[in-house]
């Protein structure tokens, strides 16, 4: 099948993620070998507005497959919400005879493409790059896997200190509204639970896990949290056993952003690059508006629309597993 489309672009946007850089070369060297001029857009939508666009060759995105971030650089633009933003991004794409988008980022960013695509009819692709693991039709992001990786080996640290102490330890992970980065974490580290926001909602996590007793036969625990507003995040649970159960020694660790860097694992960077010559296979076939996602290790496609609904399920399997092998 031959494609009409004779130049992408390419961005990453939102928080970055480890595996960027593989997605970005993937992008880069698939669009180059279909003949397409390839351009890199920094910094995000702030740099398709401010026109920061430069052609890329394939050794523009050399030795950048094992490094962690962006090379693209990334950004939160409040300019691309509005409409006039979005009117000079597009502006920018005519000068640099610019025809189709490859958006890498999370939901947002998503989001954002999808209404920039509809809105100027422009043929965009995304991918999934984000460390949350919060988008839909896929079963795992770029950068999830790293973000997994960093954290249990942060963990497996403060264990040997909650062990020494024989505390009680809360874990703030990101993840924003989503738990799986908290959950899948706290099955790879034998933590004792995961507070998170999709089971929060349903009942008070950290008082079940009191009552059922924490230390019965162990002398630490470990508790995952997300950070959110629905958990009240890692501090505030703190306070409150601190305040209604005071016989623990608590003490709280919040990761914070150690959990976005770091070089890839080599499962991201396969991901990546598999989803990087997926994005510009899916243009040359006419996709348009869809996301690149895995299933079953299989590349799908995944309308804009389905992927950023903001109604992803956490797997009960894997609750349960947690419950089970933590006793
Ligand atoms: N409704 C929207 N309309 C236009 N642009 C949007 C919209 N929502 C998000 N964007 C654009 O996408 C950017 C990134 O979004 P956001 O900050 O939610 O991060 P993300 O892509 O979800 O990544 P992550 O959650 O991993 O940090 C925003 O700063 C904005 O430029
Ligand atoms: O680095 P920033 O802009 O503070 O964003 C932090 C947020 O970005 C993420 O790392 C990725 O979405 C979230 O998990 C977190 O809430
Ligand atoms: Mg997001």
């Amino acid at each position: 099948m031959d494609s009409n489309i004779k130049s992408v672009g390419v961005l990453t946007s939102g928080g970055d993620a480890p595996g960027m850089n593989a997605a970005i070369r993937a992008v880069t060297r698939a669009g180059i070998f279909n003949n397409m001029k390839v351009y890199g857009i920094y910094r995000g939508y702030r740099g398709l507005i401010s026109d920061e666009i430069m052609e890329f060759k394939t050794n523009s995105v050399s030795n950048i497959i094992q490094q962690g971030g962006t090379m693209l650089k990334t950004a939160r633009s409040a300019d691309f919400m509005t409409e006039e933003g979005r009117r000079i991004a597009y502006e920018n794409m005519q000068k640099h005879g610019i025809e189709a988008l490859v958006v890498i980022g999370g939901d947002g960013s998503l989001t954002g493409a999808a209404i920039f695509a509809n809105e100027y009819n422009i043929p965009v692709v995304g991918l999934p790059g984000t460390i949350d693991n919060d988008l839909n039709g896929t079963d795992t992001t770029i950068g999830y896997d790293t973000a997994l990786n960093t954290i249990m080996q942060s963990m497996d640290k403060i264990r040997d200190t909650a062990t020494s102490h024989e505390r009680l330890f809360f874990i703030e992970v990101m993840g924003r509204n989503c738990g799986y980065l908290a959950l899948n974490s706290a099955i790879a580290s034998g933590a004792e639970a995961a507070i998170i926001p999709e089971i929060s909602i349903e009942k008070d996590q950290l008082a079940e896990l009191i009552e059922q007793g924490f230390r019965k036969s162990k002398n630490s625990s470990m508790v995952l949290v997300t950070e959110s507003e629905v958990t009240g995040g890692a501090m505030k649970l703190a306070e409150r056993v601190k305040k209604e159960y005071p016989q623990y020694d608590v003490r709280v660790s919040i990761l914070g952003h150690l959990q976005r860097g770091g070089s890839p694992t080599a499962q991201d960077r396969i991901l990546a690059s598999r989803m990087g010559v997926a994005a510009i296979q899916a243009l040359m076939e006419y996709q348009r508006n869809v996301m690149i996602g895995i299933r079953e290790n299989e590349i799908v496609y995944v309308p804009f629309k389905r992927a950023i609904k903001k109604d992803r399920e956490i797997s009960r399997e894997m609750l349960e597993v947690l419950r089970i092998s933590s006793i």
